[in-house]
């Protein structure tokens, strides 16, 4: 069977996903979803976002290898953007339900298909210690939820380190964790901290909201940032603000853009539940 695929890509931070409109959660398989982020025979991407209809919108993310985590950050700014741009308002708050509850969201519109987002993404969760052998010797991370599960080191690891170290640690419990290699830039009153992910279901990306979100709420508890102020974390693909407060609630604030629109001519057929507005198929800003 094949069809005709009206799509978005929209990227936070480097971190790129495949938007669709879509009227049920199973609008497309897993094998359709590893087909769309296929960077070299697909549209690319690290994830898919189903963008479900209805008072309260609903999110529903695929990995790039198609299996289906709880939360994604920078695809919830991405989401927010999508809906606001099709209002045309230059500001607007609205709440988004994921697999993790619902978030808030307020969007501020920058310039044509580029955001500012902020969402307030619930509570952080610490975790027990999760210590994985790797070449030769014991790593040890704490781990933080965060709706979707974290493993947070900040002790030094060379780049070709992480790449070895990471999928390890990424498949080491089971359903799988992301992992933040972390190092801290500032600390005392603006603290920064330099983050690379590694991510469940997708590899190393530019960047990983929950991932930021759960490094700062880390950071926090071993007492390496304070409380209540911005937190600039910097992943590979820039900068996002996020702020801890005494309950350990969070708040991210970052970019949204638009990359581009198109339609793909599919070969592999869509899920029951998918739809292609013909407001938006086909075009390119
Ligand atoms: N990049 C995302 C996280 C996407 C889900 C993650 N790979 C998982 O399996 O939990 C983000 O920005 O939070």
């Amino acid at each position: 069977m094949s069809g005709t695929l009206a799509f978005e890509k929209w990227e936070g931070l480097g971190n790129d996903f495949v938007v669709l409109d879509a009227s049920s959660e199973d609008a497309i398989t897993p094998e359709q979803a590893r087909a769309l982020c296929d960077r070299h025979r697909g549209i690319g991407g690290d994830g898919v976002l189903l963008v479900i209809g209805g008072a309260t919108p609903r999110m529903v993310v695929l990995n790039a290898d198609g299996s289906r985590p709880e939360m994604c950050g920078n695809g919830l700014r991405c989401v927010a953007a999508f809906l606001a741009d099709r209002t045309g308002a230059e500001g607007l708050s609205m709440v988004i339900a994921t697999d993790a509850g619902d978030k808030p969201c307020a969007i501020e519109r920058r310039r044509e298909g580029l955001y500012d987002v902020t969402v307030d993404m619930g509570h952080a969760k610490m975790g027990p210690r999760l210590d994985v052998e790797a070449e030769g010797r014991k790593h040890g991370f704490t781990t933080v939820d965060v709706g979707n599960p974290h493993a947070i080191t900040f002790e030094p690891y060379a780049e070709d380190e992480i790449d070895r170290v990471g999928p390890t640690v990424a498949t080491a419990p089971a359903g799988g964790i992301n992992v933040e290699f972390c190092r801290m830039l500032g600390e005392g009153a603006r603290p920064r901290i330099a983050v690379t992910v590694w991510e469940r279901g997708v590899g190393r990306t530019l960047a990983c909201g929950t991932g930021a979100c759960a490094v700062a709420a880390a950071a926090c508890e071993q007492g390496r940032a304070p409380r209540g102020a911005p937190i600039e974390v910097f992943l590979p693909g820039g900068p996002l603000e996020i702020t801890v407060d005494e309950a350990r609630a969070l708040r991210m604030k970052g970019p949204a853009r638009r990359v581009f629109r198109g339609t793909w001519e599919t070969s592999f057929g869509l899920g029951p539940g998918h739809t292609s507005p013909p407001s938006w198929a086909g075009t390119t800003p």
